[in-house]
């Protein structure tokens, strides 16, 4: 099963409310949500008030992507917010094994994303512990670049070492991801697929998220 993950960083967030009520009638199963805090990345997104508001709007999981410096001290009030899914940058946290014992400790799932700079090599040991690897397809920080084609060499690499010991992983592509490359990145492995300004290009959102799906 191919999962797509609408990114709201692409949203019209003049009408936020009304999107996202579009997304959570449309065929998507995740809603990616970017945090972003000036500082891991050189922009600032969105946070708490925003994700609370929406989550009186949809039961869909939300997929929360923090790109954020320590963020261990948030994970709490994330999960308040209704975060399903927390991923953390493998860049940004020194102590990585005990936030991910900590949100799973919550109930929560956890993923661990690689900027486009770090190998898959050092997620090796962390794999049994996670529900997702999310591998970062453009430099973190903003919506609409052009997508990295090595990311692809990147993305076969976590799926054999999910294989090599039998985990049914989570692997998810972010950034540049549309109807042309979409079927490519499945083929080397990848399961659930981020897509902001593909899904609210034209605020065609129902019928890009289809195009995305026929693309498949
Ligand atoms: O994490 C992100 C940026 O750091 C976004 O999720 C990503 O860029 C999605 O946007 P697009 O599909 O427009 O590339
Ligand atoms: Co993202």
């Amino acid at each position: 099963m191919v999962i797509l993950s609408p990114s709201i960083l692409a949203a019209d967030f003049k009408r936020l409310g009304e999107q996202v009520s579009r997304l959570d009638k449309s065929g998507a199963e995740f809603i990616h949500i970017d945090v972003m805090d000036g500082n891991f990345v050189p922009n600032i997104s969105l946070g708490f008030p925003v994700i609370k508001s929406i989550r009186e709007i949809t039961k869909k999981v939300f997929d929360v992507h923090l790109m954020i410096e320590q963020p261990s001290k948030y994970i709490d009030e994330f999960i308040a917010c209704g975060a399903d899914m927390i991923t953390i940058h493998y860049e940004a946290d020194k102590h990585i094994d005990r936030t991910i014992n900590y949100i799973k400790s919550k109930g929560c799932k956890v993923g661990i994303a690689l900027n486009p700079g770090t190998p898959t090599c050092v997620i090796k040991d962390l794999i049994p512990q996670l529900d997702m690897v999310l591998i970062m397809s453009v430099n973190p920080g903003f919506g609409g670049q052009k997508f990295i084609e090595y990311s692809k060499d990147k993305i076969k690499e976590v799926s054999l070492m999910a294989k090599n010991i039998g985990k049914d992983l989570l692997i998810e592509v972010d950034g540049g991801v549309d109807p042309t490359n979409i079927k490519s990145l499945v083929e080397c492995g990848a399961n659930v697929l981020v897509a902001g300004s593909a899904v609210f290009k034209d605020d065609k959102i129902e019928e890009n998220i289809d195009n995305l799906r026929k693309a498949l």
